[in-house]
C-alpha cells in the first residue's frame, strides 16, 4: 500500500523572524512554511531570504520544510529561488499561481539548481496556492504542469479580495472555490490544502471551518499560529470509533469475498468496493499518524 503523506497542518511564519525560524520545529506542525511573500515587508525581502537559507541549512527540522517565494513575475521571486534552493528546502510554495507556465518556469529553475548542487533529481517538490479567480479557472493545468507538484492550496484572503467580497464566519463566499479546488487537485492526483484562518483567538469558528473543509475533501489546512496546529491535526486524525468501524468493514468484506460475493451488509448498511476503499484509507491514515 502507498504510504500516506501527512500535510494536516502547514504552519506559516515570516521568513525575517529569527526567533520563529529557530523554534519552528518544536510545535509539531506537519510542514513549516517560511514565508518570503506577504508576511515580509519589501525592505526586508533580501534579509529574509538569506535568513531562511541559513535556517534550513543549519537547523534540523523534524518536519517538512517549505518556502513560500514571491511570485516570479515580481522583482523578488527569482532572487528568492536563487538564494533558497541551494539550502535544499523540501517544498517550494508558489503564491497567486495563475498559469501552468508559472509552474513550468519554476520547475526549470529548480531542475538547474538540483543539477548544480548535486541534489537528487526531483527532490525539491512544488505546490501552488490558488488565490485569484483566474488561477482557479486554470487550476487543473497548474496542478498537472510539473511532476514536482504535490498539492494545490487555496489562499482565501487574497481570493476573497479578488472576488471583491468580504470574509464571513460561515465562508459562503469561498464554498465554490474550495470545492472546485478539491476537484482540480483530485483530478490531477494531488493533495489539497485549505487556507489560513487569521483569528488565532477564535477557536470556535476555526474548529467549525476545519471540520467543514475536511468534509469537502481537503487534506489539511495552512495555519498561522502554533495554537491552531493541534486542533487541525485532531480533526484530521481518525477517531478510535472510525478505526474500529474501518476494521469491521474490511473484515466483513473479506468474509463476503470468501463467500464469492462482492457485497455484504454491516449493521444494516451495504458494504462494497468504494466503502472498502474508504475504510482502507482510514486505516492507512491512522497508521501514518502513529508513525
Ligand atoms: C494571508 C497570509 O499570507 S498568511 C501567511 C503569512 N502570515 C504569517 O506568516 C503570520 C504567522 N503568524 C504570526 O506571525 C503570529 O502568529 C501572529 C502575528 C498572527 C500572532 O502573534 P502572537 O500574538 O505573538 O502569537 P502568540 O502569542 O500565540 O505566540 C506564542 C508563541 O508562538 C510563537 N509563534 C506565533 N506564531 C508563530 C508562527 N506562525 N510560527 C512560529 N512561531 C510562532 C510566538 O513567537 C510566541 O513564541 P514565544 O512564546 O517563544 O514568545
Ligand atoms: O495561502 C494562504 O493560506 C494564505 C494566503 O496567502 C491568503 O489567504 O491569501
Ligand atoms: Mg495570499
Amino acid at each position: 500500500m502507498q504510504q500516506t503523506k501527512l500535510r494536516r497542518a502547514m504552519m506559516f511564519m515570516p521568513g525575517n523572524n529569527p526567533a520563529m525560524l529557530q523554534s519552528a520545529g518544536i510545535y509539531g506542525a506537519d510542514t513549516v512554511i517560511f514565508d518570503l511573500e506577504d508576511a515580509v515587508a519589501i525592505t526586508e525581502k533580501d534579509a529574509a531570504r538569506h535568513l531562511v537559507h541559513n535556517a534550513i541549512k543549519q537547523l534540523r527540522y523534524p518536519c517538512e520544510v517549505a518556502v513560500r517565494i514571491n511570485h516570479i513575475q515580481t522583482p523578488f521571486g527569482l532572487d528568492d529561488l536563487r538564494v533558497v534552493l541551494p539550502a535544499k528546502p523540501d517544498l517550494i510554495r508558489l503564491p497567486k499561481a495563475e498559469t501552468a507556465e508559472d509552474i513550468q518556469e519554476i520547475d526549470r529553475i529548480i531542475t538547474k539548481a538540483e543539477q548544480e548542487q548535486g541534489f537528487p533529481a526531483g527532490c525539491i517538490r512544488m505546490m501552488a496556492a490558488i488565490e485569484t479567480a483566474k488561477g482557479l479557472m486554470n487550476a487543473y493545468q497548474i496542478a498537472t504542469a510539473s511532476p514536482r507538484m504535490v498539492a494545490l492550496a487555496i489562499g482565501g484572503e487574497d481570493f476573497i479580495a479578488d472576488l471583491r467580497t468580504s470574509r464571513s464566519k460561515e465562508g459562503h463566499e469561498l464554498f465554490v472555490a474550495r470545492s472546485q479546488l478539491v476537484l482540480a487537485a483530485r483530478a490531477a492526483g494531488l493533495m489539497v490544502i485549505d487556507s489560513v484562518f487569521t483569528d488565532a483567538n477564535d477557536e470556535v469558528t476555526f474548529i467549525a471551518e476545519t471540520k467543514m473543509i475536511k468534509q469537502l475533501g481537503f487534506d489539511g489546512k495552512s495555519v498561522i499560529n502554533p495554537r491552531q496546529i493541534r486542533i487541525v491535526q485532531e480533526i484530521f486524525t481518525p477517531t478510535e470509533k472510525e478505526i474500529l468501524h474501518a476494521e469491521r468493514v474490511l473484515a466483513a468484506y473479506k468474509e463476503a469475498l470468501e463467500r464469492k460475493s462482492g457485497v455484504i451488509a454491516l449493521d444494516g448498511k451495504m458494504i462494497d468496493t468504494p466503502i472498502v476503499t474508504r475504510a482502507e484509507r482510514v486505516l492507512a491514515y491512522a497508521a501514518a499518524v502513529r508513525r
